[in-house]
């Protein structure tokens, strides 16, 4: 773990001479493009979504770029990164190129975002989260794996080497509380060393894509998404218990009760929390979090942090834009835990707004998910490192020295509205 911990002013790749960091990415693209470098796909960020779904099939690609209901979550939460401006400021003496680091659930990393917890890579690419959790080892960002993965545990601990690694639990219910230990202690023994609970996703949301496609992850042929069930010792024997046979002799009936362990269609509640405080040694974040009463009881019941997140508008129709909500919740809350973010960023001036409104970190769904589509392992790289060179670009023109609360903040913004 400790190796991509990096000191203050002293960029990663410096220190390992690796691939160049996103300004060495950016000026290359700029003074060398016409000799040798071309990037393996655009750099426009909005084209990656289209240009993904011309290589995937329908159904996948439904379900990847799908949202609930009438999709009104989802365009809100897109339509609110325009509602903020970022108002550049002139003869501010800059050090160069900002500082993009951070301090995030007691650990210092060299970048503001993260990979999001994304279900069912293999979907997108037969090397799935193993390119997924390479790449962003590599590029110095922290991957959370989540508990739809189509790779076990172990498999993308071993691809994220010394990267840093969060499990995302999808929660089952308390009948199976040896299960979820056996997970944590997996993730804990695997070099997992936060804990993301998702509290948004109990059941899957009305989905009119997929319910189109009749397109459910889980019963596809090749048991994508189900990876963590298959492997575990502790949901083997339950199963051999209950059916008098190994998984292996009824493959079916073994995904039909992992679906329904990890997606119960029951939530928990807080109280419940205390089980994982218990069982869990090291920061625990809530995903999911769109209201100031629930995160104030995050507060109450200690935990380390939330994720100011509506799963990118994949659960609910008729919602709030994450980034609506997220100073209001950031005022509340944002001096006792640590506050992050997500749904809707797409390009380098969103993360800088929603770090600007108070987040500490922000996680990346879709985007990171088109790369791996377009190009593997080396298409996740090229999206984090746009993300990351863009962001840069965004803050240093606009007089920004970090992105650190002092310098990036409300102080920054103005309401489009507001100037008219
Ligand atoms: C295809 C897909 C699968 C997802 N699977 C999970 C998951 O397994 N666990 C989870 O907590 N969130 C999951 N999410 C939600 C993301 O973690 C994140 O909240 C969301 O993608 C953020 O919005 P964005 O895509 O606009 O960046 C998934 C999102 C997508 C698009
Ligand atoms: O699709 C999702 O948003 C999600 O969280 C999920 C659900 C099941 C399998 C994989 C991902």
């Amino acid at each position: 773990m400790a190796s991509n911990q990096h000191h203050p002013g002293k960029r990663p790749d410096m220190e390992n001479n690796a691939d160049p960091d996103p300004i060495a990415y950016e000026t290359d693209v700029y003074q060398k493009g016409l000799k040798y470098q071309r990037p393996p796909f655009t750099f426009k960020p909005l084209d990656w979504e289209h240009l993904a779904g011309e290589r995937m099939s329908a159904d996948s690609y439904g379900y990847v770029i799908g949202s609930a209901g009438s999709g009104e979550t989802a365009r809100k939460n897109r339509a609110a990164f325009e509602r903020w401006s970022i108002v550049p400021r002139r003869l501010v003496k800059t050090d160069g190129f900002p500082d993009l680091s951070v301090s995030v659930l007691g650990q210092k990393l060299p970048f503001p975002i993260a990979c999001a917890p994304v279900g069912v890579q293999k979907i997108m690419n037969p090397d799935g989260e193993v390119a997924a959790a390479a790449a962003a080892a590599k590029e110095h960002v922290p991957f959370i794996m989540s508990t739809a993965s189509s790779t076990s545990i172990e498999d993308v601990a071993k691809a994220s080497g010394d990267g840093t690694r969060w499990f995302q639990l999808y929660w089952p219910l308390n009948e199976h509380n040896d299960i979820t230990i056996s997970m944590l202690d997996r993730a804990k023994k695997a070099g997992f060393t936060a804990l993301f609970v998702t509290l948004d996703t109990y059941i899957l949301g009305w989905r009119p894509s997929d319910m189109d496609n009749g397109y459910n992850p889980f019963l596809r042929s090749d048991q994508v998404g189900v990876a963590i069930g298959l492997t575990d010792p502790v949901f083997r024997s339950h199963f051999k218990q209950k059916h008098g046979k190994e998984i292996e002799e009824d493959m079916n009936a073994a995904v039909a009760e992992w679906t329904r362990t990890v997606f119960p269609g029951r939530s928990h509640s807080f109280e419940d929390v205390k089980f994982l405080q218990e069982h869990w040694k090291g920061p625990i974040v809530l995903k999911g979090i769109q209201s100031v009463e629930d995160a104030k009881t995050c507060v109450e019941i200690g935990v380390q942090g939330i994720v100011v997140s509506n799963h990118g508008g994949r659960q609910s129709d008729g919602g709030n834009s994450s980034l609506g909500v997220l100073p209001r919740i950031v005022d509340a809350v944002g001096d006792k835990l640590d506050v992050l973010f997500d749904s809707g960023i797409r390009c380098g001036a969103d993360i800088a707004k929603a770090l600007a409104l108070g987040a500490k970190m922000c996680l990346v769904g879709r985007p990171y998910i088109y790369g791996l589509v377009l190009g593997g392992e080396g298409g996740v790289s090229h999206v984090l490192k746009s993300l990351l060179g863009d962001l840069e670009l965004t803050l240093h023109l606009a007089g920004i020295r970090s992105s650190l609360p002092e310098h990036l903040n409300r102080s920054v913004l103005v309401k489009e509205d507001d100037l008219f």
